[in-house]
């Protein structure tokens, strides 16, 4: 091969040709270093049949520079990047930059250096030298990233390692992880969990693309259950990838891989440190054979990591929307699991206790083949239901709770047993206003009320991370001490807990008070060791969490859920429900749910009092199916903003304008975003609904790719969008 083509890491390059010199070995995949003009770019050897570029003339061409030393990455996943470039209508450079890790981890090199605090007593003290050393107790990362955590510049922290209070520690990058035991501690299934997991590990040993859809209710074991075919794919010298929606549920998580197989598996997410990416990576290429990572927890970009050999992938709790991406390449990390797997020739676990609507289909369709666990483990019952109707039973002015919901909590303390009361809103209050002048505390940069949050004595915009004091005054007429807060959050459901309860031991549980690793681990010490009488939280506390003593799960409002222009309102309603419902009653104490409404009869209400989630099923299909809503149509959204309200607008129009006119597909829009302004730009959106006939990715491309806008504007495409804000 004389000469390569390039996928270079820059979308607006694309693809180049370069010369390969002479002792220069290169395949497809190979990672190198080539000039562009009087800069070096990090690019892919692709093969040029699937990548046309421009032919450039052989005197033309310039050498490639370096090889970088980490093994090409594979067909197989090179393929996987092409499809999900194509299908989500992402540059390929965006994509395959996911596989990559950082510049660091593909140069090698076998240490880099850490600093950590010596543990001595300065004399004399700067306030930022004070504050570093109260931060970073226990905490040893590169400068920078002491300097991040420590809020403090990086110059002060060099004067700390000058002045011998923090010291270097080297650090090796290849140091091998603890293998896993597959028989450290091995389970005994019962008859249901063991048929389960021998259907999975039939399909681990058959080297074959087998997707599944393991629908267990909440307590039967699905985690214990495809464990087992983790261990047969360890045993048989594999790498296996398990996908969390969240960090949040990965500490529990651990725990209990350790607890099986003796040792924490290798973490995957955004906030590792640089080190802990670079010798993850590196594990992660290398794979088992040569004593690299074995199995990979992680959030959504664990997804395109070069496995050396991947041999089962799990998604975890399937159905949570956070799978998929909301910026960059918008890519639902569910669906691309099941194609990495295909292209891999593995199987793939969907577990969940309520699978999404179009998972159940392509089950129904024997697309997937389901797994059911119907029973929970060790003969626990799935809880009662009752529906608390907020329009009979009115909770006291300025409280959220229905008296039946607090007697409940009472009994429950009396009993030494514990409650949980879910409501999907962070902060004290969600909106607050002048009662002298009625002015409404609105973000500056989002069309977004800003919210109380009393812990931190803040008014905060939840779309872009806004804050500001709360004032003493209203800015708008000058009144003192005027605010009123409307509505609750979770901060003032636990308040309210603390009046009426007031010996109860509260935990408030969201992402602000849930941040790190150590939050998290002490909170399910606390909740196992009975150390909590109520829990009050957020979705973060509907899924994962198994705790015997709670017998008691309220939801504050289950109407929240179903205003706004979701076009999956219900089915999210149904689920986060349905899940939270799922933590009452696990261990040998049955369990109560009092769900909290002005809607009893709204279908999905009706369905979880009844516990028929058949009926919900069937009921939602049917909508779904008359409205050509997925997954008997598709939807892709068109999504403009400018800072430039004009601009943005003219652009859409354009958009709009040009649109096809078929047979088989609908555009609705432009129309400004429910969202119209986000972090300082002006948004509208465009909604197609197209059939399944419809080849919705190549209408889209030769639409929009002729379109020419003024350069503030951007224009994305979300296919399968989740999100219609
Ligand atoms: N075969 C088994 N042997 C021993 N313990 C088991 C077994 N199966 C399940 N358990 C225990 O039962 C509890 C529930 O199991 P697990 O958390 O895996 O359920 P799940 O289906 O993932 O639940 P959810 O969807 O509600 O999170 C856990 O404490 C688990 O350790
Ligand atoms: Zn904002």
């Amino acid at each position: 091969m004389s000469r390569v083509r390039l996928l270079v890491f820059n979308a607006a390059l694309g693809v180049l040709d370069y010369r390969v010199p002479e002792g220069m070995t290169l395949a497809p995949g190979s990672v190198v270093i080539a000039p562009l003009g009087p800069r070096q770019v990090l690019g892919v050897v692709w093969e040029p049949e699937r990548l046309p570029g421009i032919d450039v003339p052989e005197a033309k061409l310039r050498n490639i520079l370096e090889v970088l030393p980490v093994p090409p990455l594979k067909a197989e996943l090179r393929r996987l990047i092409e499809w999900t470039a194509d299908y989500y209508c992402a540059p390929l450079s965006s994509v395959a930059r996911m596989a990559l890790g950082s510049m660091a981890a593909l140069r090698g090199g076998g240490t880099t250096t850490e600093y950590r605090l010596t543990g001595v007593e300065p004399t004399r003290l700067t306030p930022q030298r004070a504050a570093a050393l109260d931060a970073l107790q226990h905490e040893q990362a590169s400068i920078r990233e002491l300097a991040e955590r420590a809020s403090v510049s990086e110059g002060v922290l060099r004067g700390m390692v000058g002045a011998g209070l923090l010291e270097a520690v080297t650090v090796d990058l290849d140091k091998p992880y603890p293998r896993a035991d597959t028989a450290h501690h091995v389970p005994r299934l019962n008859e249901e969990q063991r048929r389960a997991a021998d259907a999975f590990i039939e399909a681990v040993h058959a080297d074959r693309f087998t997707p599944f859809l393991l629908d267990g209710v909440t307590g039967s074991g699905k985690t214990e259950t495809y464990f087992e075919a983790v261990a047969a794919a360890l045993d048989a010298g594999k790498q296996v990838l398990v996908l969390l929606p969240e960090i949040a549920l990965t500490e529990n998580f651990l725990r209990r891989f350790e607890e099986r197989f003796g040792v924490a598996p290798i973490q995957w997410h955004s906030s590792l440190k640089a080190s802990e990416r670079r010798r993850a990576w590196r594990a992660i290429v290398n794979g088992p054979a040569k004593g690299g990572a074995q199995v990979v927890v992680g959030a959504r970009s664990a997804l395109f990591l070069p496995y050396a050999r991947l041999g089962l992938i799990v998604v975890d709790e399937a159905h949570e929307v956070s799978f998929k991406q909301d910026d960059g390449v918008r890519y639902n990390a569910r669906d691309v699991a099941v194609i990495r797997a295909r292209f891999e020739k593995a199987p793939v676990i969907l577990a969940s206790a309520t699978p999404a609507l179009e998972s159940m289909q392509l089950a129904e369709t024997g697309v997937y083949r389901k797994i059911e666990l119907a029973a929970r483990f060790g003969g626990a019952q799935l809880p009662d239901i009752r529906i608390v109707d907020l329009r009979k039973e009115v909770p006291e002015r300025g409280r959220w709770l229905a008296p039946s919901l607090v007697a409940e909590m009472k009994t429950r303390l009396e009993r030494g047993e514990q409650s949980l009361l879910f409501l999907n809103r962070r902060g004290y209050a969600p909106l607050t206003l002048c009662r002298n002048c009625g002015h409404r505390f609105q973000c500056a940069h989002c069309t977004a009320w800003l919210v109380e949050h009393r812990f931190t004595q803040r008014l905060a915009c939840h779309h872009c991370g806004h804050e500001e004091p709360v004032p003493d005054a209203c800015p708008e007429c000058g009144a003192k001490d005027c605010l009123v807060a409307c509505g609750p959050g979770v901060e003032r459901i636990a308040d309210e807990v603390a009046e009426i309860l007031p010996e109860a031991r509260t935990a408030l549980i969201t992402s602000d008070t849930m941040n790190s690793p150590e939050a998290i681990a002490e909170f399910v010490a606390k909740a196992e060791g009975k150390a909590i009488d109520v829990i009050v939280g957020t979705q973060l506390v509907t899924k994962g969490y198994h705790f015997p003593e709670l017998t008691l799960v309220g939801v504050v409002d289950a109407d929240l859920g179903l205003e706004g222009g979701d076009l999956r309102a219900a089915e999210r309603t149904y689920q986060q429900v349905a899940q939270v419902a799922g933590r009452a009653g696990r261990g040998e104490k049955p369990g109560e749910v009092l769900i909290q409404t002005r809607h009893p009869e709204a279908p999905v209400i009706a369905a979880l009092a009844a516990g028929d989630r058949d009926a919900f099923y069937a009921a939602e299909t049917e909508a779904r199916r008359d409205a050509g809503a997925p997954p008997f149509g598709r939807w892709a959204a068109i999504i403009v903003s400018s800072e430039d309200l004009t601009e943005a607008r003219d652009a859409a129009r354009a958009i709009g304008g040009t649109a096809p006119d078929l047979p088989d597909m609908l555009v609705l829009g432009p129309a400004p975003a429910p969202l119209s302004l986000l972090r300082g730009r002006h948004r509208f959106r465009l909604l197609i609904n197209a059939r399944r006939s419809a080849e919705l990715q190549k209408i889209l491309r030769q639409w929009l790719e002729p379109l020419q806008f003024p350069r503030g504007v951007r224009v994305n495409i979300d296919v399968d969008p989740y999100s219609f804000v």
